[in-house]
């Protein structure tokens, strides 16, 4: 046995990267100075001699001073990168682990098929955890018989897959995942005759709940209501017969929604789940998962308990963030899912205070989102409820020593029924503090939302310099220097150099698509001309676009206006390449510079220039778009020219 005195957690410093990363910090930072340098001379030069139009220049100083700002920023990503490692087999017995609440969302069964929904309420259920500690409680916000329906078959499944999860010590609790990989030809019980008799029985048991799942799933769509009252049910056996202990809470809850009443998507999802498992299992931790997004490592709850039971570090943290992991990524991974930037990023943040939160994939402290380590006994009971509503039960879950209403059988009392009825509400919340801060906490969607760090120097050298001008080493080095980093990284952290193109190119299409509308949203919803909208992603698995994903083609079937920005700056780009080449000829080394950024932008997005004028499938950019897109860089391209003009 390893005596107590073994860390839990270990944090170790990535000397080589942080070395790399501060020495390209500084001269990557002169060269930025040396930059800004110039430009404040041209521009007072320019400024007293009129000799050119001075807004170009002003216009491309105010760009700069955001990228570096935005640079600069980033560079906290790479101060001090750290590599976290977790002991799981260092923790104590079974009797001392705390329990945990597992959350599941999901929204609409014809947009998440009830089968993925249901492994990744299995995958949770079928943990290596004491199964006594562990509950899993699956929202829907569809409010859809359907899902119920398919609940209760996972239960069936679940009560033979969970204990032949266990026996075998499967490394897959994904009952989908450990059917469809390769891996689990190699488990450890693989010779043994008892378990090939037992996984066929498991197999064919798991047909039989596709098959179940597949008819209970016609008219998905019809089954999902906005107008309900709350329904929640704890699964549980009817003959009561059976040993319930070796099996972890599942429960369905269908938060109340009425017509009229905002629901905050996701986020009030989670505040009702908070409130229904604090009456029913109330565990000191929850962990929250997306409905694709099943557990793929069964001892993911006892990694974080590393964290939370090593006294030295548990009281600094709220929450620990798993890194989200794409199955069946194509092999040229073109849209970056296999999110490495962000895992790059992580490395950065670990070594400062922890990662932000990805909105779903963590465990957290319940005491953290309920801010309750700061309460004293003594509080007012009237200062509780103006923060957690009027349920006296839920105020009780707060503290410490409560023992929450279910029984044994897990058949809610009457008692226990009429509270979740309550705490369901769509209008429990009304006028209390939570509904003020905690709603919006969760709900913001973050997709999307991260930078890819190492670019944004990226488009730093954009006007006239000559190659024979001193000052021009420093804007290739500004434009170089970034690159090569970006490789350093790419290829430190064991990727292909593909990668490298592919998260250029995604890292370009968000910035000229998604944060220009995001941008523009923030501020509509400052102005209060706008609200918080979310539409579900589907989860339904189209054949068309899978095939073109396989070969590595970029499927442009989304909405005309996020293609629109894209497309109009990439006609702009590759106009005023065409239109310049004459003058490079005239005017040798003068546009050098200027020329290659845009013959780099023109290659970089090849993939636009052949969506739009190449492709004929049904993947490629609409033809509307391009020519759209065409006018609206043509209107550019002749206001630019006026404006050079005066
Ligand atoms: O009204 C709603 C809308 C969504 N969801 C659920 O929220 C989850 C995320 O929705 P999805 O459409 O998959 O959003 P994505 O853009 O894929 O998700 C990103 O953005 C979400 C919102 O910030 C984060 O929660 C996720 O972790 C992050 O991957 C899913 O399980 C949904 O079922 C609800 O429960 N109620
Ligand atoms: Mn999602």
């Amino acid at each position: 046995m390893d005596g107590p005195s073994l860390p839990l957690n270990v944090r170790r410093l990535l000397t080589t990267n942080l070395v790399v990363n501060r020495l390209h910090m500084f001269v990557n930072g002169i060269a930025i100075l040396a930059l800004f340098h110039y430009r404040v001379t041209t521009l007072v030069r320019v400024f007293k001699t009129r000799e050119t139009p001075l807004l170009p220049y002003l216009i491309v100083l105010v760009s700069e001073i955001v990228l570096t700002f935005l640079w600069v920023l980033h560079q906290a990503y790479k101060w001090r990168p750290v590599k976290l490692e977790v002991y799981p087999e260092r923790l104590p017995g079974d009797e001392k682990l705390p329990p945990v609440d597992v959350f599941v969302c999901t929204a609409d069964p014809s947009k998440e098929p009830s089968l993925g929904v249901m492994n990744t309420v299995l995958s949770a259920m079928a943990l290596d955890y004491p199964p006594d500690k562990l509950a899993v409680y699956l929202q829907d916000d569809g409010g859809s018989y359907v899902t119920l329906n398919a609940v209760r078959e996972a239960w069936k499944f679940a009560r033979f897959w969970v204990p032949f999860r266990r026996k075998y010590e499967l490394k897959f609790p994904c009952p989908e995942a450990y059917f469809s990989a390769e891996e689990s030809a190699h488990e450890r019980f693989i010779g043994s005759s008892e378990f090939a008799a037992e996984k066929k029985i498991i197999e064919k048991r798991y047909a039989e709940f596709q098959e179940a799942l597949g008819k209970n799933s016609v008219n998905a769509s019809d089954s999902v209501s906005r107008d309900h009252p709350p329904v929640i049910e704890v699964m549980t056996d009817e003959n009561g017969d059976s040993n319930l202990k070796e099996m972890p809470l599942l429960v369905y809850v269908a938060r109340e929604k009425r017509p009229g009443h905002p629901h905050h998507f996701k986020g009030g999802a989670l505040n009702v789940l908070l409130r229904v498992s604090a009456v029913i299992s109330n565990a000191p931790y929850f962990m929250v998962l997306d409905c694709d997004m099943y557990c793929n490592d069964p001892s993911s709850v006892r990694q974080t308990m590393c964290f939370y039971l090593d006294p030295k570090v548990s009281p600094q943290i709220a929450w620990v963030q798993f890194p989200q992991k794409f199955r069946n990524l194509s092999k040229h991974d073109i849209y970056g899912g296999s999110l490495h930037h962000l895992y790059r990023i992580r490395q950065g943040l670990d070594g400062l205070r922890g990662p932000q939160i990805y909105g779903c994939n963590f465990v957290m402290k319940r005491e953290a989102i309920y801010g309750t380590d700061k309460i004293q006994k003594e509080i007012d009971l009237n200062q509780l409820k103006k923060s957690f509503g009027s349920s006296n039960e839920f105020i009780k879950s707060i503290f410490k020593n409560y023992k929450p209403l279910l029984p044994e059988d897990r058949k809610p009392s009457a008692a226990l029924q009429k509270e979740l009825q309550l705490l369901a509400s769509c209008t429990y919340d009304n006028g209390t503090q939570w509904e003020k801060e905690a709603n919006t906490m969760v709900v913001w969607p973050n997709a999307n939302s991260h930078h890819s760090s190492d670019l944004s120097t990226l488009r730093h050298s954009s006007v006239p310099e000559e190659v024979s001008d001193p000052y021009f080493i420093a804007f290739a080095f500004v434009f170089l220097s970034p690159q090569l980093k970006h490789v350093q990284e790419v290829v430190s952290f064991g990727d292909s150099l593909w990668t490298l193109l592919y998260e250029l190119r995604v890292w370009m299409m968000k910035s000229g698509a998604c944060y220009f509308f995001a941008l523009m949203n923030a501020f509509l919803h400052k102005l209060g001309l706008h609200e918080a909208n979310f539409s579900l992603t589907s989860k339904v698995v189209d054949d068309e676009q899978t095939r073109r994903y396989e070969q590595g083609i970029y499927d442009f079937q989304v909405s005309p206006l996020l293609l629109n920005p894209l497309c109009s700056l990439y006609i702009l780009n590759l106009a005023t390449l065409i239109l310049g080449i004459p003058r490079i000829f005239h005017a040798g080394d003068q546009f050098f510079a200027q020329a290659f950024l845009s013959f780099f932008g023109v290659i970089v997005n090849y993939h636009l220039l052949e969506g739009m004028f190449l492709r004929k499938d049904n993947g490629r950019i609409a033809p509307s778009v391009t020519l759209l897109s065409v006018a609206i860089s043509a209107i550019i391209l002749c206001c630019g020219s006026l404006l050079l003009i005066y």
